[in-house]
């Protein structure tokens, strides 16, 4: 009888993380899922939870500094956890895998903000330029867990996120920050909105959960993105969750970030329309 997946969880507090963990349960039943306890910006403390958690198959990296305000505020944070984090865990894991025969296959959560904006569905070979000083670090990120995985010959599946959204979000994220607005609005009032005019992917944190776990436990190697193929405004998503129509005063200037998923349909076998 084959022994059961073992999968290392990062950020299994978190929102997406609550997901992950059902969606495991779902896709792969019966294998044991250990979840990271220590600061990833601690290495010591990182090296002793992976040690402890013994032979791994597959290690699933969401832990992160977020949202993009919270990054920009602290730079320094961000990079110690978006960009040293990663760095830190795939150290740990080296370290725990002396005389291991085959490395524990990592999937890398990142997200659309590495990209530069694009008035068209953006593609994996589409470049890099981060619209955030949060997508910034998530690119390090990405760039440091590419080259020290390769350097091991360990498998690596990067999937880049875009919007996600959960009823259980707080603070400055769009969806919670639309809800408390949209509490207090009128119907007669302008609803001032930053970037209404913006393209993104919306998808809810459960659906994404699903599509990383599928993908995590594929066996594809490289760049993917994730999303639910439908572009909408900010201000389209924001009058969904409005219960009449909203007068939306467009402020800011827009950017557009719509990934290209079919590459994503192509290794989970779904169609493209
Ligand atoms: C996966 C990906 O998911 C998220 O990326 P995002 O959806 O692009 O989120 P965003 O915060 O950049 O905002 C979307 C748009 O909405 C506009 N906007 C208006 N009013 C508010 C507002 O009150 N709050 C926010 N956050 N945005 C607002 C804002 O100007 C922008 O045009 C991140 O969690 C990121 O962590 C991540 O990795």
């Amino acid at each position: 009888m084959s022994q059961p997946l073992r999968i290392f969880l990062t950020g299994s507090g978190g929102i997406l993380g609550r997901h992950v963990a059902t969606a495991l349960q779902a896709h792969a039943p019966g294998a044991q899922v250990l979840r990271n306890t220590a600061d990833l910006t601690d290495l010591a403390a990182t090296t002793r939870v992976v040690q402890r958690a013994g032979p791994l198959d597959l290690v699933i990296h969401l832990a992160a500094l977020v949202p993009v305000d919270e990054v920009c505020a602290d730079p320094a944070r961000g990079y110690a956890v978006n960009a040293g984090g990663t760095i830190n865990l795939i150290a740990a894991l080296a370290a725990a895998e002396v005389g291991q025969a085959t490395p524990a296959r990592l999937l890398h959560c990142s997200s659309g903000h590495v990209y530069a904006a694009q008035d068209r569905p953006i593609s994996e070979e589409d470049p890099t330029d981060p619209v955030s000083v949060y997508g910034k670090t998530k690119l390090m990120g990405e760039q440091a867990a590419r080259d020290i995985c390769a350097q091991v010959g360990r498998a690596l599946c990067v999937a880049r996120l875009f919007s996600i959204h959960d009823p259980a979000q707080e603070g400055n994220y769009l969806r919670p920050s639309l809800e408390r607005r949209l509490a207090k609005a009128s119907p007669e009032t302008e609803f001032e909105l930053y970037g209404a005019g913006s393209l993104r992917d919306f998808l809810t944190a459960e659906a994404a959960a699903q599509q990383l776990v599928r993908l995590a436990l594929s066996s594809f190697e490289g760049v993917v993105n994730l999303g639910s193929g439908r572009a909408q405004t900010v201000a389209e998503f924001a009058q969904s969750f409005a219960p009449f129509p909203l007068k939306i005063k467009a402020m800011g200037a827009d950017n557009n970030l719509v990934p290209d998923v079919s590459l994503l349909h192509d290794i989970l076998g779904e169609a493209n329309d």
